[in-house]
């Protein structure tokens, strides 16, 4: 069992024991949401990102997940993506279609990926462009209090420099507001150039998980959640920037990642 709280600005906080029991909670929130959407209208939207995310995403291709989702709903969506080839181990298209999307019944034509063979630029500004054409069909669901469209599902990491989807601390991409999709050719992890979800986009989606596991993000976990001080630089930490409008933010971490914090520090008459 997860130990889980809500913050009361920054989302429930769900720390796990072991990867295990992450895996399992992370599938029951998807197939959960998954299910919801469907009902409430018809279609159920999901963006990925790279990193550890899809490994521990990989329980849905399993039963009982692998026959209760009802995969021909789906619409698969990236918040990142490395421009590069489709078929190059750094795309995080390949990734998901080798591990999950290749292994279910989601429609090649509900798969929204973008095209590597063109410039960052490029690629991002027709990405976009696909996406605002789902909007205008209703496929996506435009935000009610913003231009954006409303994912059901933003799926997102977390690096241990606090980036999420492609949204690096002190980088301009950060700043994008009026676009839905930017791009970087300059991204400080390799590969150099990505496109990514601007935060408007991220923050008008009716549910966001941020996915952060091991103790090399525990620092940043405890910047990104716990309260601190007005003037604290990290207030513009990516992750802590990810606050959705009108929609739920939820944590999924392990042990380590949440050691730093508050909540799991001793009092000070219990330090030495
Ligand atoms: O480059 C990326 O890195 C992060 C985190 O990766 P990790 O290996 O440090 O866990 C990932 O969440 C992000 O989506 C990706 O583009």
């Amino acid at each position: 069992m997860a130990l889980t709280w809500t913050h009361k600005d920054r989302g429930e906080i769900r720390v796990h024991e072991n990867l295990e029991e992450l895996s399992i909670g992370l599938v029951d929130y998807i197939a959960e949401i998954s299910e919801a959407s469907i009902l409430e209208q018809g279609a159920f939207c999901i963006a990925l990102s790279g990193g550890p995310l899809i490994s521990l995403m990989g329980k849905l291709i399993e039963s009982p997940y692998n026959k209760i989702v009802d995969w021909a709903k789906w619409y698969v969506f990236w918040a990142e993506e490395r421009v590069v080839g489709k078929s190059h181990d750094d795309r995080n298209y390949k990734q998901a279609m080798d591990y999950l999307l290749s292994k279910v019944g989601v429609f090649p034509g509900h798969i929204c990926s973008i095209n590597g063979k063109v410039s960052a630029e490029e690629a991002a500004s027709k990405y976009e462009f696909a996406i605002r054409q789902m909007t205008r069909k209703r496929t996506l669901t435009p935000s009610e209090t913003s231009e954006c469209p409303k994912f059901d599902l933003i799926l997102l990491g977390m690096g241990s420099d606090g980036h999420v989807a492609s949204l690096f601390p002190n980088h301009p991409a950060l700043e994008v507001k009026d676009d839905w999709v930017t791009y970087l050719t300059n991204a400080p992890k390799p590969p150099p150039e990505r496109i990514t979800f601007t935060l408007p986009v991220i923050n008008a989606a009716a549910n966001v998980a941020i996915v952060a596991t091991g103790e090399s993000k525990a620092n940043a976990i405890h910047l990104a959640i716990d309260d601190l001080p007005l003037q604290d630089s990290s207030l513009s930490l990516p992750a802590r920037l990810v606050q959705p409008s009108n929609g739920k933010l939820v944590w999924f971490l392990d042990t380590p990642a949440g050691s730093k914090l508050d909540r799991f520090k001793l009092p000070e008459w219990n330090l030495d």
